[in-house]
């Protein structure tokens, strides 16, 4: 049995409990989230993991893994010291490290507590290929991410168009992953993802796009290099509790627990 803490109750939080609360081999003891969200958090754990505590921090506590299902601010405040405790960790919002430095952080956080950090592929595939073509070396990756506009929403496409009055496909922005995580950094995880895997924040290309065409979140992928090349297209289905996120996201969070806590591993 693999006792796990999960740090967030959102969109994913509440997907990958709904999911798990019928496998035997993974329990939740712990659920974290901010003081200010704990009244709700409690009444949704306590139907989807009712052994759960809702808690604001891991205090002492030593989960066999920790599970970052939270936001960007979680990672310093709750995963760097978890690492530095020894706990294996677990996290989903990839664009946080491309903020400068933080992912030497985490490097060195679990070098300290003799652990590991895993980097979740959440709403993208392909990262296994495109880490392994890594090794022979990459020549470029281009990624463009299209999303319907009422999903830029509260980003700063929303001061530079008309997102309601869209009628075509509109560019929103052009340029490095690392300037995309900076504009965007809620729905940057996708380019993050493919720069840690592959070229690196600044040689990693991204366009992104409001598309009144489409209902999902389109993720294109085209990489060159030694091993040949690759186009990938995904068609995400949005959660409904958010639809910033993918429902893909969710599914990857309950396989690699599954990868962890099952005999099996794929
Ligand atoms: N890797 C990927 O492909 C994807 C990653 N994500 C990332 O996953 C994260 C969660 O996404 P959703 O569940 O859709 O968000 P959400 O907004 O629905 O839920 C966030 C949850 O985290 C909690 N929370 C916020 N700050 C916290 C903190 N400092 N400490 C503890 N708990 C905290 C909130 O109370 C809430 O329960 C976001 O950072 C998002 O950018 C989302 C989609 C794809
Ligand atoms: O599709 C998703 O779930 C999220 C996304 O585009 C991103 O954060 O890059």
């Amino acid at each position: 049995m693999l006792h796990v803490s999960m740090i967030g109750c959102g969109a994913i939080g509440v997907g990958v409990m709904e999911i798990l609360k019928s496998d035997p081999e993974v329990a939740f003891d712990m659920v974290v989230v901010p003081e200010a969200h704990m009244e709700r958090a409690r009444s949704t754990v306590s139907t989807l993991a009712p052994t759960a505590r809702v808690v604001s921090r891991l205090g002492e506590e030593r989960p066999d893994l920790l599970i970052e299902c939270a936001g960007h601010q979680a990672i310093a405040e709750h995963i760097i010291p978890a690492l530095e405790r020894g706990i294996p960790c677990m996290v989903v919002s990839i664009g946080a490290l491309s903020e400068p430095g933080l992912v030497d952080q985490l490097e060195a956080a679990a070098r300290a507590g003799k652990t590991q950090v895993q980097l979740l592929s959440g709403a993208i595939g392909a990262i296994d290929a495109l880490a392994a073509a890594k090794v022979g070396g990459l020549e470029s990756v281009v990624y463009t991410g299209r999303k319907p506009p009422q999903a830029w929403k509260d980003t700063p496409a929303e001061a530079a168009f008309d997102l309601d009055a869209l009628k075509e496909p509109t560019i929103i922005f052009e340029g490095s992953a690392r300037e995309a995580a900076r504009l965007y950094p809620k729905n940057a995880n996708v380019a993050a993802t493919l720069s840690l895997a592959g070229l690196g924040l600044d040689q990693t290309r991204v366009r992104l796009y409001a598309d009144p065409g489409v209902s999902e979140n389109v993720h294109y992928v085209e990489a060159r290099g030694a091993f040949g090349g690759f186009e990938l297209t995904m068609r995400g289905k949005p959660l409904a509790a958010n639809p910033k996120t993918s429902a893909l996201t969710v599914y990857s969070v309950v396989r690699a627990l599954g990868n962890r806590a099952h005999a099996l591993s794929i």
